[in-house]
């Protein structure tokens, strides 16, 4: 079972659940509101998508149900209403988080999302005839089931990745996109791709012509009982694909497109079972995909939607086989007859020239400048030793909850070892903390999540598996205790705060080591309108341009982020591309490790410029007191 599908099941939350491993720890209370009511109220019941308040104002009055779940018939699969009927108002969408168990800090009290912030973010596009942007959806020629879900969202006006995405992803061409971190990306690749399969199935509708069983229409195959979707989206992670499984469910809902997930660590018979009902939209990982088709329970034959979010990801070293195999040697109809969308928030150079193998005649769009940050996270960087990590976290955690709220709090670590036993120690402390990576088992990824997700253990510590895509509402906190060797990473991993247009905060705890990633680091805070810490800049003169300590994860760790479209200046696909970063430097020479810079003081070295400050000034202002004593364990 999916980690949000249990989100549907209406069973209660006990009214004072503490985690197994904090039962017996007499000196940690779990603070009960004795506002529950007004907690739940505040929300307007409707919470919306993942909590963020979008639900179906209007119509109906909804009387949600005690759960931090929706409700299993707003999201039925098998739809009875097929192909885009007139859809009568429903209650909202009832996928409301509940913090009703904690007191947590609130960013949102409105719970409506703040598009208006992204309105001044320049889109930059390259490519042949590309279709002009809309200013709202209702200039988009979308189903009116669709449209209606549009409205039940509660999404008012398209964010800039959606007013530019859309129309060309509509007009059937190819596209690579890069936007911001939380900007709507997600909606950006399933609006025209539950729009033209609408399309499609009215078409195969048509009494001219005839449904091909065998795999002609999207579902599945009679003889061979094997799922032929008619689109694909391929992510990362399982929690990812989960998430986009959902969103696309309800983006889709009553317009009879069916979405279906697959992805490893769950049972792959149930998800066969799911596949048999039909398909037309398959959310995938690639690792469960490969096994499925090669197993004959799923062919890519009719495949004419490819969408692979988190892309440079997926082309990167870990996947880009698996991919490739999946693109290129199953039966995929090739690029040009598909219609293939990129997205991400990060698009190195390197990648970007990778991932036009995959597309043809490609629209590049870039909302914001590729790979930054977006300026509502307010972003800090203290000097901390390695040995003072722990402490250092347990004062910032401590003066989170000095207000006597929780604010949800991602904390990013290196190694799965490292999380859990940071997690036990937080735990030890008597701060309610879960960990989530890639050596726990599915189901123990799952509950770390929803638990995280309901505000009931409001710390989450957590390896690179969490750092993208998620889009878990009210994050207030994400803390990089180790900064990752890619600066693309550091990217996603602090876009799990400040989604939407809501403000965020992401504190980075620097040692020497992460000296090879202070100028990549400081570049992007600047585009990001961040205040630099003076002992930060010194960092650069021995750092990498652009690069980083070279990644597990990434080949092309060093290739510069905050560079454009690779075809830009040529437009068109003869570039001589060298080896080479912009600045001319080669690839993968990284500077040495070591670092002259062992005396410097943080103190007082916080950023104030960035517009997130005004709100952090305010909801944080203990924690910028606190930052100015706690990285004071110098030599
Ligand atoms: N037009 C819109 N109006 C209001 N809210 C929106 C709109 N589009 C998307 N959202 C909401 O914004 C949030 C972030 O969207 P999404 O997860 O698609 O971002 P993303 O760009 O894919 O982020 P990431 O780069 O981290 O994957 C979601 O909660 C989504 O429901």
């Amino acid at each position: 079972m999916p980690w949000n599908e249990s989100t549907r099941s209406p069973r209660p939350i006990p009214s004072a659940y503490l985690p197994p491993h904090l039962r017996h720890q007499p000196t940690f209370t779990v603070t009960i509101p004795t506002s529950l009511a007004r907690s739940s109220s505040r929300r307007g019941g409707g919470g919306g998508g993942r909590g963020r308040g979008r639900g179906f104002r209007g119509g109906r009055a909804p009387n949600p149900p005690r759960s931090y779940g929706r409700s299993r018939r707003n999201f039925s699969d098998d739809d009875p209403n097929p192909y885009n009927q007139k859809i009568m108002p429903e209650p909202p969408f009832d996928i409301s988080e509940k913090f009703d168990e904690l007191e947590v800090i609130d960013d949102d009290p409105s719970g409506v999302n703040n598009i208006n912030a992204y309105d001044e973010t320049p889109v930059e596009t390259s490519g042949f005839d590309v279709p002009p942007p809309v200013t709202s959806f209702s200039e988009i020629d979308f189903c009116s089931g669709l449209s209606d879900n549009i409205k039940r969202c509660q999404f008012v006006k398209p964010t800039p990745i959606q007013r530019y995405a859309i129309p060309v992803a509509m007009a059937g061409r190819d596209l690579m996109a890069c936007a911001q971190t939380g900007s709507g990306k997600t909606a950006a690749f399933c609006f025209p791709i539950i729009t033209r399969i609408l399309r499609d199935h009215h078409q195969l509708k048509s009494p001219t012509k005839k449904i091909d069983r065998n795999g002609g229409g999207g579902g599945f195959s009679l003889k061979t009982i094997m799922a032929c979707p008619l689109a694909l989206i391929l992510a990362p992670t399982r929690e990812l694909s989960c998430q986009i499984h959902e969103e696309a469910k309800k983006f889709s809902y009553k317009t009879g497109v069916k979405v279906v997930v697959a992805y490893g660590g769950a049972p792959i018979v149930q998800q066969f079972r799911n596949l048999e009902k039909g398909v037309d939209i398959l959310v995938a990982t690639p690792g469960r995909l490969v096994d499925m088709i090669e197993r004959a329970k799923v062919s890519l034959k009719n495949v004419k939607y490819l969408a692979l979010d988190e892309a440079d990801r997926m082309l990167d070293m870990g996947f880009e086989p698996q991919v490739r195999k999946i693109v290129q040697q199953m039966e995929m109809p090739p690029a040009g007859v598909r219609q293939t969308m990129l997205f991400s928030a990060t698009f190195p150079i390197e990648i970007q020239r990778l991932a036009s193998d995959f597309l043809s005649n490609y629209i590049f769009l870039a909302a914001g400048k590729v790979g930054s940050s977006t300026d509502l996270i307010a972003q800090r960087v203290e000097y901390v030793h390695d040995a003072d990590k722990k402490n250092h976290l347990l004062n910032l955690l401590r003066a989170q909850r000095a207000n006597g709220k929780h604010a949800l709090t991602l904390v990013f670590v290196e190694t799965k070892k490292g999380a859990d036993a940071l997690q036990s120690w937080l735990s030890m402390k008597g701060f309610p903390s879960m960990a989530i990576h890639g050596d726990k088992v599915q189901m123990e990824r799952e509950r770390a999540l929803k638990s995280f997700r309901s505000g009931l253990t409001p710390i989450l510590v957590a390896t690179d598996v969490a750092a993208r895509g998620l889009d878990i509402p009210h994050v207030a906190h994400v803390i990089n205790f180790d900064l990752p060797r890619d600066i693309g990473d550091y990217v996603h991993r602090i876009g799990r705060t400040g989604r939407a247009g809501k403000p965020g905060l992401a504190t980075a705890f620097f040692s020497d080591k992460n000296a090879p990633l202070a100028k990549a680091l400081v570049e992007l805070m600047q585009e990001a309108n961040q205040e630099i810490p003076p002992w930060l800049n010194e960092y650069t003169e021995t750092s990498h341009a652009y690069g980083s300590g070279g990644s597990r994860s990434s080949r092309f760790s060093g290739v510069k982020f905050g560079g454009h479209n690779y075809r830009r200046g040529a437009d068109n696909e003869n570039y001589d591309y060298s080896n080479q970063f912009e600045d001319g430097t080669a690839l993968e020479s990284y500077p040495s490790q070591s670092s002259p810079y062992s005396s410097h003081d943080s103190r007082a070295d916080f950023p104030t410029s960035s517009r997130a400050d005004s709100f952090h000034e305010g909801f944080y202002g203990h924690m910028l007191d606190h930052r100015t004593v706690v990285a004071s364990g110098w030599d």
